[in-house]
């Protein structure tokens, strides 16, 4: 990912963050992800009175690739008014390994401009995938 695309991603993660529904937390996130075919998917967290329902804005956003039809993530950017780039849950951490490589960026941002780079694989390390359950 050059200087230019990682911004563009950034900045669709900020727009999308304005769909956030979060009138409980009033934490917003945005995320977006470009496929290795170049499409760009995004999503907010959408929240629920059943709190445990609430959808993050990571996993809104891969999942609606996969939706269509996506199976393999280029990169993956997120956003938050945090103090520095916003950290993904574990829950999110789990989905971005299964549709990425533990080498596929992740750009954490936040909306002070700052972007710090890590990895699907930095950010899980030993990450369950589908070989943990070949067995004999
Ligand atoms: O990486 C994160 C962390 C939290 N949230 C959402 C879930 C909930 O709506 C709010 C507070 O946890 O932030 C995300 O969308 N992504
Ligand atoms: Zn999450």
């Amino acid at each position: 990912m050059n200087k230019t695309e990682i911004e563009r991603l950034v900045a669709e993660a900020k727009d999308a963050r304005i769909n956030a529904y979060t009138p409980y937390s009033h934490f917003n996130v945005g995320a977006a992800v470009v496929t290795d075919g170049g499409q760009h998917y995004t999503g907010a967290n959408i929240e629920n009175a059943s709190f445990g329902l609430t959808m993050c804005a990571e996993r809104n956003a891969i999942f609606a690739a996969a939706s269509a039809g996506v199976r393999h993530i280029r990169a993956i950017a997120v956003i938050a008014d945090t103090p520095n780039g916003v950290s993904p849950c574990g829950a999110c951490r789990q989905v971005m390994t299964e549709f990425a490589d533990a080498d596929t960026p992740v750009y954490l941002s936040n909306l002070h401009g700052e972007v710090d780079a890590t990895t699907v694989g930095e950010l899980l390390p030993g990450y369950f995938t589908k070989g943990d359950m070949d067995h004999d």
